[in-house]
């Protein structure tokens, strides 16, 4: 259901930048070797939620059958009190059931001291899949229930309790902020989309009629995406906030006998962060790629109570099928035979069998979820269960026991790029672009039969157009990175710079006297000389002269003018000019960038976009 509605105030999130949100971060650096991926998925986190009694079942009266122990984290379910005898076998239909989960969350009723607000559920796991994305994982948090269980609320929430997805972009972008001035720079973009009825709609472009499907195609850099969808760049919470309330109002809801706004598809929001960090000293970089998958999956349903007729049938058809293609991907993953055979070193082949015997391709949901489910990423499940309803609480608590047998492979997506395999990189794009651009240009002249794959053609080349568009962006965003880095460098410079400036003056000044003096030392009158020595000497001791011209007192006629020593400034000065060689150095080098990485908005900076 479509429950959120904007809201810019911080009062609502109990997050502020002293939560644990903001809990300290490692300095990026290099994990891992290259190409040699650090495997840590471990097991799919499964967690459940039971909802507090709607109108509907106050009305009714009904009793909670549902049971937590926060101590244990035990979920029991009883059976119903109406329960009766099976007439055949004199058993009772429905038995006591007991799971255990990594946590379960009592929100049933706000006088009990366990209950479990919005924001004990994201500090629970949401932060901690957030600490994921920021080490470079991809992660995938998923909401699964019957109708009316608690779903929406859970993943969106309202205004006066935002839920896990505006509380995970808020936790993100205070985490960003808190390291503005850092050699990070951070690239967030958000897509939204919905799977109605088995189709791809995009839910950040307005709604179209007849509806715009987008296809989903797969590729070996990319694995399986939705084709054109839109992957709008952020740059902070407000724009992200505008992007959830857009997708909202697109998204496909309507009211059912269970829920007044029940979602009628499912949903995928998702965040995508590159870290890029840009070391001065190799110029180079660290890249760190994460994505973070939040789903909020359309509720089960039964049609006798639903008593769904027409369209409403026949979503409901459609969601209860993805969502059982669902059920035997998870069941086909938690095997016990496919766990072993990915344990086993050396089994690639071995796991790749038992991957193809997963049925992912049945259904577009499951398509696509593919790597959050079984592949590169953390991912976790929050069962949302009703506190009334025994089949379909029973139903969902045997979909989450079997989930939490899942182990993924999630491994830190992250590459050390060098300046020069930077620039490399966006050349070999570049040539690629030409390259694709020609038989763009061959296959509008092909024959009709050839139009599919000229489609395929120019479609690759539109992605290739906004991949190295990106790439652009991202050297830019290092390049500005650097300036501002050198810039603060230099300005922290300026003093230093001054005030050897003026010691340089100083000691130009000295070296003119002594000079003076050398070749046309002063004669002091016989009668003037103290000692009476009298004739041609030198000027008395050097503090005092020092003093009489205000220059250095560390300097003294004497030192100079006894010749035999050696003139201990001289080094001094040889240094002040090393240093200032260095200081100019370092500008033109500022000046340099500056002339290879314009600014946005400079001349020649975007000229690709028209590529
Ligand atoms: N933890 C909770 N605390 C208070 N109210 C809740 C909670 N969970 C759910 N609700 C309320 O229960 C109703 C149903 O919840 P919600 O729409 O989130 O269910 P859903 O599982 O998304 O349903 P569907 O699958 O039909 O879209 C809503 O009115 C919602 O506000």
């Amino acid at each position: 259901m479509a429950h959120y509605r904007a809201s810019t105030s911080l009062d609502n999130y109990g997050s502020t930048a002293s939560t644990p949100s903001m809990r300290s971060r490692e300095p990026m650096e290099i994990l891992q070797r290259p190409g040699t991926p650090m495997e840590d998925g471990g097991n799919v986190k499964v967690v459940v939620r039971v909802r507090k009694f709607v109108k509907r079942e106050l009305d009714k009266q009904s009793p909670c059958i549902v049971e937590m122990n926060a101590d244990t984290n035990e979920t029991i379910l009883h059976p119903p009190p109406q329960d009766i005898e099976d007439p055949k076998n004199r058993k009772r239909l429905h038995e006591e059931k007991t799971f255990t989960f990594d946590k379960s969350f009592w929100s049933h009723r706000e006088a009990d001291a366990h209950y479990a607000q919005q924001h004990d559920v994201y500090a629970s796991f949401g932060e901690e899949f957030l600490d994921h994305n920021f080490d470079g994982y991809h992660t995938c948090i998923f909401a699964y229930g019957q109708t009316g269980s608690g779903k929406s609320y859970t993943m969106m929430g309202t205004l006066d309790q935002p839920g896990l997805i505006p509380r995970t972009c808020r936790g993100l972008f205070e985490r960003v902020e808190a390291e503005q001035n850092s050699s990070i720079t951070y690239n967030v973009h958000v897509s939204y989309f919905e799977i109605y009825n088995e189709h791809v709609k995009d839910l950040l472009t307005p709604r179209t009629n007849p509806p715009t499907y987008l296809k989903i195609r797969e590729s070996k850099s990319d694995g399986v995406y939705v084709q054109n969808l839109t992957d709008e760049p952020v740059k902070c919470y407000e724009d992200i906030e505008r992007l959830m309330k857009m997708g909202d109002m697109n998204r496909t809801t309507a009211s059912t006998k269970m829920n007044d706004t029940s979602s009628r598809s499912h949903a995928v929001f998702t965040l995508t962060l590159k870290q890029i960090q840009h070391d001065i000293a190799t110029d180079s970089t660290i890249e760190r790629l994460a994505r973070m998958r939040l789903v909020d999956l359309a509720g089960s349903e039964r049609a006798n109570r639903t008593e769904a007729t027409g369209q409403r049938l026949r979503e409901g058809g459609n969601i209860n099928q993805s969502l059982t293609t669902l059920g035997r991907v998870i069941a086909a993953l938690a095997d016990p035979k496919r766990q072993r055979a990915l344990r086993t070193i050396g089994t690639q082949n071995q796991s790749k069998r038992r991957t193809d015997v997963v049925p992912f391709r049945d259904s577009v949901l499951t398509w696509l979820l593919k790597d959050s489910l079984g592949g590169n990423s953390k991912t976790a499940m929050v069962a949302c269960i009703s506190p009334v309803d025994y089949e379909e609480t029973l139903s969902t608590l045997r979909y989450a026991d079997q989930a939490k047998r899942i182990r993924t492979s999630a491994h830190v997506n992250q590459d050390a790029v060098s300046a020069a395999e930077r620039d490399a990189k966006i050349l070999e794009m570049q040539e690629v672009i030409k390259s694709l651009q020609l038989s763009v240009n061959n296959a509008t002249v092909r024959k009709r039969d050839e139009a599919d794959r000229a489609r395929d053609e120019m479609e690759d080349y539109q992605r290739q157009v906004t991949k190295m568009q990106r790439a652009m962006e991202e050297s830019r965003a290092v390049s500005e990175v650097k300036i501002r880095a050198l810039t603060q460098e230099v300005d922290e410079l300026r003093p230093l710079n001054s005030a050897l400036q003026l010691e340089i003056d100083s000691l130009r000044r000295h070296l003119a006297l002594v000079k003076g003096e050398l070749k046309d030392p002063i004669v002091i009158p016989r009668e003037l000389a103290i000692d009476g020595e009298g004739g041609q000497s030198q000027v008395g001791e050097g503090e005092n002269d020092s003093e009489d011209s205000g220059l250095d007192d560390t300097f003294t006629f004497s030192e100079a003018g006894q010749g035999a020593e050696p003139f201990e400034h001289e080094s001094w000065r040889e240094d002040v000019e090393g240093l200032l060689r260095d200081l100019g150095l370092f500008k033109r080098r500022v000046g340099d960038d500056k002339v290879r990485f314009p600014q946005p908005g400079a001349p020649g900076v975007g000229e690709v976009k028209g590529a």
